[in-house]
């Protein structure tokens, strides 16, 4: 988790209370994309980000604009186990950063890795005391790739936890998809969540004000689905289990939710496995990380990615990376959902910056020796 202050000063905030805005979306959906935007627009305000990524890699922390500038990095934890201690203690420490009498910045805007269920984040603000006294959550955006959604709200119930989560609704990247795929997408959406607002953009180019200072969060919507959302008591359906439970986690709660009678739902029937290298969350999905500290062949290394993409980009989820090529000063960021690939040279590299390559896989069946192998083959 990473925590970024931007920007100058001044929002209303409620009852002096400082505004919460959860952003969350499938891998790849456009959170970051909006959280530049949010954090480059010129509206006077100051922001404080908090981002939790999946993968151990920092990569996240690095593509967020001005993340240089105030960053403390924290356990990427699987957001249904320990984000929730995670967060309550990043936004303890923003609190104590507060001048006397004026706030040290407007809101808070939460990034959820794309895996993530928003109910336990959202749960942060109403159920630690503290937490509550000081924060109000505004909102819960959920961001939808409009050309991959469809499939995702197939397969994982992650995705469509968080459609049925929203008080509102961003349907990006219209670009990648004809009028009649989108038309079919909102509807589908709107049978997961008939009340949120369904925005429509490209490259998440939604106005500033469809997203901040929605008063949205409606928490008597969200009893109606989650009945025990607030302080759900231990061993009960929807617990969230954090360090404050002083005990092993068991894995046996059901959550008892999900708009879409995907019931049963139990959190930790995912695979967790917890371990140095491959963060297990969906039985299946699973992160790679991979670096090098020598600098990459730019060709080859293009060529081995293409080549990845085109035999299994239908299993590679989301891949992005930043890479030390040789020859060039500049850092290569690449950015990969499924099939679709970006890369760019962006800023150079900084004179005190450690130098290295690093790159992060997050799909379905991967062969991670033959990804390692084929990453490290493209060394200069
Ligand atoms: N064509 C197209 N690409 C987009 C659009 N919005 C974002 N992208 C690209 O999609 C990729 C993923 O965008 P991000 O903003 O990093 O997505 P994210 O939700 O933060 O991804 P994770 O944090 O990995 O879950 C990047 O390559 C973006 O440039 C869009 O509207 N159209």
């Amino acid at each position: 988790m990473t925590d970024t202050l931007a920007a100058p000063a001044s929002t209303a905030s409620t009852n002096g209370k400082i505004p919460v805005t959860v952003l969350t979306g499938y891998l790849g959906a456009g959170k970051t994309t909006l959280l530049n935007r949010i954090l480059t627009e010129d509206h006077g305000k100051r922001y404080a980000v908090i981002v939790n990524e999946f993968g151990e890699i920092g990569i996240d922390n690095d593509l967020v604009v001005g993340a240089d500038e105030d960053v403390f990095e924290m356990n990427n934890g699987c957001v249904c186990c320990t984000v929730r201690g995670d967060l309550i203690r990043v936004v303890a420490g923003l609190m104590k950063r507060q001048r006397p009498g004026k706030p040290a910045f407007d809101a808070i805007i939460v990034e959820t890795t794309g895996l993530a269920d928003p109910g336990p984040v959202a749960q942060t603000f109403f159920v630690d005391e503290d937490v509550k006294a000081k924060t109000q959550l505004d909102s819960v955006t959920t961001l939808v790739d409009a050309k991959h959604v469809m499939a995702r709200l197939d397969d994982s119930r992650e995705a469509r936890e968080q459609v049925a989560f929203a008080d509102r609704i961003i349907l990006n990247k219209v670009d990648l998809a004809t009028p009649e795929e989108l038309d079919a997408v909102e509807a589908r959406l709107r049978a997961l969540n008939p009340l949120a607002p369904i925005v429509r953009a490209e490259r998440s180019n939604v106005p500033l004000d469809q997203v901040l200072g929605l008063h949205a969060f409606d928490l008597d919507r969200i009893l109606e689905v989650r009945p025990d959302f607030v302080n759900p008591p231990h061993g009960a359906d929807s617990h969230v289990h954090d360090e404050a439970c002083g005990h092993d986690h068991d894995h046996g709660h059901d959550h008892d939710h999900d708009h879409d009678h995907d019931h049963g739902h139990d959190h930790h029937d995912h695979d967790h496995s917890h371990g140095a290298r491959g963060h297990a969350h969906q039985d299946d999905i699973k992160g790679i990380s991979l670096s090098l500290d020598r600098p990459l062949d730019g060709a080859k290394f293009t060529a081995w990615l293409d080549r990845l993409l085109g035999e299994q980009g239908q299993n590679i989820l989301r891949a992005k990376g930043i890479i030390d090529v040789q020859g060039e000063n500049r850092r290569l960021v690449f950015q990969a959902v499924h099939m679709i690939l970006e890369g760019d040279l962006q800023r150079e590299w900084g004179v005190a910056e450690r130098r290295w390559s690093r790159a992060v896989f997050i799909g379905r069946d991967l062969d991670e020796a033959e990804l390692k192998a084929g990453f490290e083959g493209c060394a200069a």
